[in-house]
């Protein structure tokens, strides 16, 4: 549905964006996953039309940004990273003037801002003066705006930075109901947690490339398929790790302290066998963690440096 193609684009001599391609399918929950300063947002405003490439194409069922922009601009919305709101304006206000901006009057309009006002759940607060509402209703209003011409792409830009986690909460909660109701969504962050509870497809950028694109499961398995199961015991560890070590379907059998550390692509039935073995010599966990292979370590082991970058993060 949404190609885009070889896509590049410079700024004097910094290259934000490097032969950039991927593929978004109707009704995808497409993630574009990477640290500050990737070129997420430069690609994004490719898409969306506001910036245009130096190299590269994109379409929407087969008809090019250049040749047909107001076609696939009537096709996507955007939730910028920042609020575009009149705080002086009530939010049904705010709806009419961005619907008028997008060319829709009369009862389409009408219908819009309803709808609309349903998915943001600001029925009840319709008539408010936005200055008055709290970050999150913004946040729910700011998605809202995006998407007053009913958009088939719904292009979000990173739209819970720097909000509380019951309003995080609440957006991701919106964002994957519009999903289900058909809404193909493209999902920007450098949350690993929100692209992995939103999105099935993904492509994660690191200094203006993709390095990696493909199915969730296919791209969180890059890092390896090893779950590392964690177990903190009382007793006598010894006995039990020789016991285990002669399991081959176990990659790792170790103690460090008073904890049994395994690695398995399959942690549930390392679990059990562990468990069994510690009961045959009269101990038992007190403790269980499994930790699967996740976007955070896909990441780590293709760049070798952490997704955040040290950064503050409030996970969903
Ligand atoms: N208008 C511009 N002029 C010069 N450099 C720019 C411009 N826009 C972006 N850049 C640079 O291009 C690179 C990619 O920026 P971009 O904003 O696309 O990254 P991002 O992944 O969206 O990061 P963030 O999450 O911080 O927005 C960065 O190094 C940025 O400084």
């Amino acid at each position: 549905m949404l190609e885009v193609s070889h896509l590049s684009k410079r700024f004097g001599s910094k290259t934000a964006v490097k032969n950039v391609s991927f593929q978004v399918n109707q009704g995808d929950s497409f993630g574009l996953l990477g640290p500050n300063g990737a070129g997420k947002s430069t690609t994004i405003s490719m898409i969306t039309g506001l910036i245009s490439p130096d190299e590269g194409e994109i379409s929407i069922h087969g008809k090019t940004m250049r040749q047909h922009p107001k076609y696939l601009k009537q096709r996507i919305g955007l939730v910028p990273q920042t609020i575009a709101l009149y705080g002086m304006l009530n939010a049904r206000e705010n709806l009419e003037f961005w619907g008028t901006v997008y060319g829709i009057s009369g009862a389409k309009l009408k219908d819009n801002v309803a709808w609309c006002l349903k998915v943001a759940g600001l029925e009840e607060n319709s008539k408010q003066l936005v200055k008055n509402y709290s970050g999150g209703m913004q946040r729910r209003l700011n998605i809202a705006v995006g998407m007053i011409h009913r958009p088939e792409i719904l292009i979000m830009d990173e739209p819970t930075v720097g909000i509380d986690p019951q309003s995080r909460n609440h957006i991701l909660e919106t964002v994957k109901d519009l999903n289900r109701q058909g809404i193909t969504v493209i999902y920007t962050s450098h949350y690993m947690e929100e692209v992995q509870f939103l999105c099935e497809r993904l492509a994660i950028m690191d200094h203006g490339q993709v390095i990696a694109y493909g199915d969730l499961d296919d791209v969180r398995q890059l890092a390896g398929t090893l779950a590392t199961i964690t177990m903190e015991v009382h007793g006598e560890l010894k006995p039990v790790i020789s016991e285990l070590q002669q399991d081959l379907t176990l990659k790792q059998v170790q103690g460090t302290g008073n904890a049994l550390v395994l690695q398995s692509t399959n942690a549930a039935s390392a679990v059990s066998k562990a468990v069994m073995v510690m009961s045959r010599h009269g101990i038992q966990p007190v403790k269980i963690a499994v930790e699967e292979p996740n976007l955070e370590s896909a990441f780590l082991h293709l760049t070798g440096r952490q997704l955040r970058d040290g950064q503050d993060g409030v996970s969903p």
